[in-house]
């Protein structure tokens, strides 16, 4: 699913009007009936709402829902900013409405703490949208605070007020801190950086029937990776082929105390489809492997750490899990890094390696993938504010050195040389352990192995990784979960793309 900046999303919500034909006020209106729907399927008659209205055309959602929450036999009160003046038109015409109704009250914002809310309260924050331009002025500061404070389940409308819908916080802000958030259409940038996403709750995005051509026909270079994405990538297995259609993959892992990094990346490589899967390991690991991952073969380097690297052009190599920073590792994979030309996938060590000596990123061949997680990727390219500007330098960078790098955090990104980027939404925190990333490492490079191009490896592994992760909270805890159990779901996860 397509990323779009406020303005795109301004742009498509005009195209909307014009060429449905709907006129701006039943938008709103439908707008506001979606969110009317998934309340009413989620509170019971008992909840009262409080609806926090400014004075643009999230405002007008928020009279609107107002006042179909009550045609629906809610109790709802609504509060303004009495001072504003200046209404949208559809904001004017729905507040006027909601005047002409008498069984909802409309307060000013500053009556907050005179009235005292009933327990069954429920607040909803339809104040800013995408529409907010700038820094929030201190006497809607003042009342987001206050609600912040107050314990009562909070929804906000399309996008929590004070967030931007494309970039980062401005210093200070303040952000209405919801425990829902109802978006239309589309997912908001914001939403998937943990700065501002911190602020949305649980995100659910409605659909409200903007227009399909303009989407198809927007250009964006972002994206959300949703299961209609996967399903164009996917590809079943063609039940006359054999192990030789699936490729080849090496995993070059492992060093005297880190043999199960080099255990899990292999297993996942197995368990994501490799036809033939080799394990580049030192001696200290041979048995382990041999009888943890019978299906692997293993190939020794070394006595505790690797100490020669592989140059099979006809496999695909996954180097890192575990390997160690021991010189003559180093000396030996920079060497390879200079002479192979096939695309690699470098995770953990391998980048740690690397940033010893970042004059070597030149050497990584073409249209590899790298998988740093923030801390690595800081060391590699260097420091940025926040994660809006670290994912801008990964698309430099991504660029300038031909390579596709997946930026591991709660949302992951995959950034591609010609400067798309696509957001994970599968995963949760039970995957953040050590470990979970040698079984990323496996799944992305059996996946290239298999002829995946690196930009399908890469936006389909991290989605795989993040489902297994999802099934694995599930049946264990998050708490719980381990990397071992996520390898274990991922024959659970290609039952449902089957
Ligand atoms: N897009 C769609 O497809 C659909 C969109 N819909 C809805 O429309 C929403 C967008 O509406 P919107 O454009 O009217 O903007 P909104 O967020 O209400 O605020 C703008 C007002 O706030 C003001 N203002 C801004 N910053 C401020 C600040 N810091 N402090 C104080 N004031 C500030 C600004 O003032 P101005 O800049 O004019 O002075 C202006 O008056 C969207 O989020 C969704 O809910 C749905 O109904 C239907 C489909
Ligand atoms: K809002």
């Amino acid at each position: 699913m397509k990323i779009f900046s406020a303005q795109q999303i301004r742009n498509c919500d005009q195209f909307t009007i014009e060429n449905e034909p709907i006129s701006p006020i039943k938008l709103v209106e439908r707008a506001a009936e979606t969110c009317a729907r998934w309340i009413e399927n989620h509170f019971n008659k008992t909840s009262e709402f409080q609806v926090f209205c400014g004075n643009g055309n999230n405002g007008a959602d928020g009279f609107s829902l107002a006042r179909i929450l009550y045609t629906k036999g809610f109790d709802v009160n609504v509060f303004i900013n009495e001072k504003n003046s200046k209404y949208s038109q559809e904001a004017e015409i729905n507040l006027k409405r909601i005047r002409e109704i008498s069984g909802i009250a409309v307060y000013d914002f500053n009556e907050i703490e005179d009235l005292g809310f009933q327990e069954n309260s429920v607040l909803v924050d339809s104040v800013f949208g995408t529409g907010l331009n700038r820094k929030i002025e201190i006497s809607v500061k003042n009342l987001i605070q206050k609600l912040n404070h107050l314990s009562f389940p909070k929804i906000s409308i399309d996008i929590p007020s004070g967030l931007f819908a494309d970039r980062s916080l401005e210093e200070n802000q303040i952000v209405f801190n919801a425990d829902e958030t109802l978006s239309f259409q589309f997912w908001k940038k914001s939403f998937l950086h943990p700065e501002t996403g911190k602020f949305c709750g649980n995100i659910h995005i409605l659909e409200i029937g903007l227009s399909q051509k303009f989407i198809e026909n927007e250009h964006s270079d972002y994206f959300v990776i949703d299961e209609t994405e996967i399903h164009k990538i996917y590809r079943p297995r063609n039940q006359f082929s054999h192990k030789g259609n699936f490729g080849k993959t090496t995993i070059v892992a492992g060093s005297f105390g880190k043999i199960g990094a080099a255990v899990l990346a292999t297993k996942a490589a197995l368990k994501s489809g490799s036809g033939i899967t080799f394990a580049r390991i030192p001696a200290c690991g041979y048995f382990v492997l041999q009888s943890v991952c019978p299906e692997a073969m293993v190939e020794v380097s070394g006595e505790n750490f690797v100490t020669d690297f592989p140059v099979e052009n006809d496999h695909v190599l996954g180097i890192g899990p575990g390997l160690g920073t021991n010189s003559e590792t180093q000396k030996s994979f920079f060497e390879f890094l200079k002479n192979y030309k096939n695309p690699v996938v470098l995770d953990a060590d391998a980048l740690n390696l690397i940033a010893q000596n970042t004059e070597i990123l030149s050497s990584i061949p073409r249209n590899s993938i790298i998988t740093p997680h923030p801390k690595e990727f800081e060391r590699l390219f260097g420091s940025t504010e926040n994660s809006f500007e670290r994912l801008e330098l990964a698309r430099k960078k991504s660029k300038e050195f031909g390579i596709y790098i997946v930026l591991k955090d709660h949302h992951t990104q995959v950034i591609t040389p010609e400067q798309k980027v696509f957001y994970n939404i599968t995963g949760n925190s039970g995957m953040a352990k050590g470990g979970s990333g040698d079984v990323l490492l496996g799944i992305i490079t059996s996946l290239l192995a298999q002829n995946y191009s690196p930009e399908e490896a890469a936006v389909f592994g991290v989605w795989l990784h993040g489902k297994a992760g999802d099934f694995a909270a599930e049946k264990n805890s998050k708490e719980a979960m381990l990397p071992s159990d996520l390898i274990d779901e991922l024959g659970n996860v290609f039952k449902i793309l089957a």
